[in-house]
């Protein structure tokens, strides 16, 4: 009878072991010591034995065995992962800083950093430090091809060159086409929460309005146009749905780049699903830029983004291309909409925990409407004159940071003494601005409350306060830092000062239960949830 049973599969060190007679016979003078070490070729000796080899290997010969961090951090990427996975990025990195000190090995090529005099160093001009492989995870497919953008080009040139090109659309000048834009979604967005709370009877959920508000904002500093999200009180075109998505990806695959390869990176994807025509946000752009470019289209923009880089564009196709423009634009609506709203989540809940602070709040700005100084509707410029108004947002941007990872970036050559520890060239370094927010050298021992007296100087400390606020305001990244900070930062502030004082002289707003925490998302964007509140509408005399 036939033998039945399959041929066995022959492992590594047999197949090594029955190599054929002639090799057998050429090599016979070295047999004695394969077959000594034949043990090792076995996969429960060899795997552990390179799993050790490649931890000691990165724990100690890669430069930086010097810095401490949590174990799994000191060889690997693990620590990041996990850190991310559980949303817990904010809240570990600091307490890993008040376990570990100034300088923390959060991954196996990475250092967290947590010292003030390394802000210039890091995010300053020469040499510039540029970004890592963590952010060109979320370019988008246009055509087939990645499109690269402001937020996550690595190349310096080609940023420089993207920059020079639309910095006029988010200069001051055009701030102020795009101010009275602005102030009809601030107005309709003041109608729609009287009508959603019904007249301050009812708590609803203010976060997702907020979004609302800053997407419906966003349309109209891009494109002219409202998108429809206060109207109807929904995510129009699942656009906050797709942008959370591509979010969380990012957090964290963005901590071990090289899996995105592996994922919605993988070359082969792209021609077995529908990737590039799922990108809602993207879509919406398209939309918008084609309509504008058309021939028969019969909206009358005004002086928008979108009209500034098309104006650039016309005079010479070479300084920014229609792909350019489509990246800008959808960059915009994505780094523009969570983190504003994440700002003003932040301004409204402070205020609701801190009542010594909304009165005061409140006081100033009845006593600018009073005076005159505040009218209606509010403008952009007399606002920033209000100095409690300004420390109150400055404060809440800085307490609860939207960003909630390091900012990466790549150490040049030569390397880099950092809090006195060498760190060799093609690390990667940064500073989180939670970490930062939280010094307790530059924001004093109370850094992780909410006082917006800290940026005002009412101690009569004189010089010494001037000082003072001088290093806290070098040390905000609230908006990150350098050649690399944020470029929407004047309009996100135009929209944030024309809408807090509205709010405040319109109506009074408590959490609906003002013993429960909201909840934050640990993640790229701390985007924050659990925010019920009632709105009712003052009366003045
Ligand atoms: C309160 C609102 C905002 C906050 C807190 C914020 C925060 C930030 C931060 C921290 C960065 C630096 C990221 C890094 O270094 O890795 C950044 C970059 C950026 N932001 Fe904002 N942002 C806000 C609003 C906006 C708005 C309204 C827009 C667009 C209209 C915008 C567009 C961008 C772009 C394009 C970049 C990349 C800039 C570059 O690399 O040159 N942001 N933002």
């Amino acid at each position: 009878m036939e033998n039945s049973t399959p041929p066995a599969i022959p492992s590594f060190h047999s197949t090594l072991l029955s190599l054929p007679s002639s090799l057998h016979n050429s090599y016979s003078h070295r047999l004695p010591a394969l077959t000594y070490l034949s043990p090792l070729l076995r996969p429960y000796i060899y795997v552990p034995l390179l799993v050790t080899a490649y931890i000691l290997y990165y724990r100690y010969l890669t430069g930086l065995s010097h810095i401490p961090g949590p174990f799994s951090g000191t060889f690997s990427n693990f620590w990041k992962i996990s850190a991310a996975w559980h949303e817990e990025m904010p809240k570990r990195n600091i307490a890993a800083h008040r376990k570990y000190g100034p300088l923390v090995r959060v991954g196996a090529n990475m250092i967290s950093v947590d010292d003030p005099a390394a802000m210039s160093t890091i995010y300053g001009f020469k040499p510039i430090y540029s970004k890592t492989a963590f952010y060109p995870i979320v370019e988008a497919l246009y055509k087939g091809k990645l499109l690269a953008n402001l937020f996550t080009t690595r190349s310096e040139q080609y940023h420089a060159r993207l920059k020079r090109a639309s910095v006029t659309a988010y200069s001051m000048t055009a701030l102020a086409d795009l101010e009275p834009h602005v102030q009809p979604v601030i107005d309709l967005f003041l109608k729609r929460i009287d009508e959603v709370g019904a007249g301050g009877t009812k708590a609803f959920d203010i976060g997702s309005w907020l979004q609302f508000f800053t997407f419906d904002a966003l349309g109209e500093i891009n494109f002219s146009e409202q998108l429809g999200f206060l109207e109807t009180g929904t995510d129009v075109g699942k656009s906050i749905g797709t942008i959370d998505g591509l979010l969380a990806y990012l957090s964290v695959v963005g901590q071990a780049p090289w899996m995105h390869r592996f994922l919605l990176g993988n070359p082969v994807l792209p021609h077995v699903l529908p990737l590039e025509s799922s990108n809602e946000v993207q879509n919406f752009a398209i939309k918008m830029i084609n309509k504008r470019k058309s021939p028969s289209s019969t909206t009358k923009p005004h002086r928008d983004i979108l009209a500034r880089l098309l104006e650039v564009s016309e005079k010479d196709p070479s300084k920014l291309t229609f792909e350019e423009i489509i990246a800008l634009t959808t960059t915009n609506l994505i780094a523009g909409s969570d983190s504003t709203a994440i700002g003003l989540r932040a301004i409204l809940y402070f205020l609701c925990r801190t009542p010594r602070a909304y009165s005061r709040l409140q006081a100033e700005v009845d006593g600018a409407f009073n005076s005159g100084a505040l009218t209606t509707p509010v403008k952009y410029a007399d606002g920033t004159k209000l100095p409690y108004l300004n420390a109150v947002v400055t404060e809440a941007l800085r307490a609860h940071a939207a960003t909630g990872f390091v900012l990466e970036r790549e150490v040049p050559e030569g390397g880099v003494t950092i809090a006195g520890q060498y760190i060799p060239a093609g690390t990667i370094v940064g500073v989180n601005s939670w970490v930062m927010h939280a010094n307790k050298s530059v924001y004093g021992e109370d850094a992780e409350s909410f006082r917006p007296e800290r940026w005002l100087g009412e101690e009569n400390e004189g010089e010494a306060w001037e000082e003072r606020v001088r290093e806290m305001k070098r040390c905000n990244m609230a908006f990150g830092a350098g050649p690399r900070v944020c470029i929407g930062r004047n309009i996100s502030m135009m929209e944030i000062i024309k809408f807090i004082p509205a709010l405040v002289r319109m109506y009074d707003f408590r959490l609906a239960d003002p013993e429960k925490e909201w909840k934050v998302l640990g993640h790229w964007f701390t985007k924050q949830s659990g925010m019920d509140m009632i709105f009712v509408k003052r009366v003045h005399a």
